[in-house]
């Protein structure tokens, strides 16, 4: 379970008379349950990455909370990290290491012995169709096997709620696909809480249960593909999408 209440970031470009504020995230709330994948979708710039790198603790807020599972971000940071899964938008793998070296460090990090670690990436490796990766060096692996082991190595340590920076990005359809059963596989069968963030209209349509969608930082309508719809009044779910995120700004198409 994963709440977010009030939260507010700005990032301070430049200095003295050339500084520039830019107010990234205005006032983000959201809950995001067990056994369901929520999106976060938005326009560029909407303040999702933020949001969602917040959650993870890389960077403070200046106002608000995030929970996991009930523990506070900023407070007991070790604690919601260990129930956590990061997925982030750099992917950030060692190029010199295997894959599987890539995903047993980050298991040996949150505290498994290496014998458990090794069966951890074995595990993943098998549910992820990526066994034959396992002992090659990142260097030079293509998006799809890169998303494919960072994914693993988030999940190595079984975290209860997992966090994804816009996924499907590089990934080719085969890809797109098999991360989107391996997301409801994780829901379906483990009950995890998945929030992902996107732009992708059809990704939300076909994988959250749940849409958050934010614009200028801040959320602007939170419901189901069908609620969102319906609020919009129009069946075409870009064009909701459209008319929510634009609405101050006037629909554009
Ligand atoms: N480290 C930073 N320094 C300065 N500005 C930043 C920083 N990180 C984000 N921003 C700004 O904050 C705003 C929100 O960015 P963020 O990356 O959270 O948006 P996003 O919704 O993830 O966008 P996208 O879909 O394009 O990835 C943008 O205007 C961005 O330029």
């Amino acid at each position: 379970m994963i709440e977010v209440r009030g939260l507010e970031k700005r990032f301070v470009q430049g200095r003295g008379r050339q500084a520039r504020t830019v107010q990234a995230v205005a006032g983000v709330d959201f809950s995001a349950a067990d056994g369901r994948i929520t999106g976060l979708l938005g326009p560029n710039g909407a303040g999702k990455t933020t949001t969602l790198r917040i959650l993870a603790g890389l960077i403070e807020a200046d106002a608000g909370s995030a929970a996991v599972d009930g523990i506070d971000v900023a407070t007991r940071p070790r604690e919601a990290q260990a129930r956590l899964g990061v997925l982030g938008d750099a992917r950030g793998l060692y190029p010199r290491l295997t894959a599987r070296e890539n995903i047993v460090y980050y298991g040996r990090l949150h505290g498994l012995d290496a014998g458990r670690a090794n069966a951890r990436a074995e595990a993943l490796a098998a549910m992820l169709e990526m066994t034959p990766l396992l002992e090659r060096r990142t260097d030079g692996f293509s998006q799809g096997e890169r998303m494919k082991t960072a994914l693993a190595r988030a999940l190595v340590h079984d975290p209860a709620n997992i966090v994804l920076d816009e996924p499907t990005n590089g990934l080719d359809v085969l890809a797109t696909r098999a991360l989107r059963e391996t997301l409801r596989r994780l829901r379906d069968q483990t009950g995890k809480c998945i929030v992902f963030s996107t732009h992708v209209m059809q990704e939300v349509e076909r994988l959250c249960d749940r849409v958050v969608v934010i614009a200028h930082g801040r959320v602007v309508a939170d419901g189901s593909v069908d609620e969102l719809r319906e609020r919009a009044g129009t069946p075409d779910f870009e064009e909701a999408f459209v008319r929510l995120a634009f609405a101050d700004e006037g629909a554009r198409t």
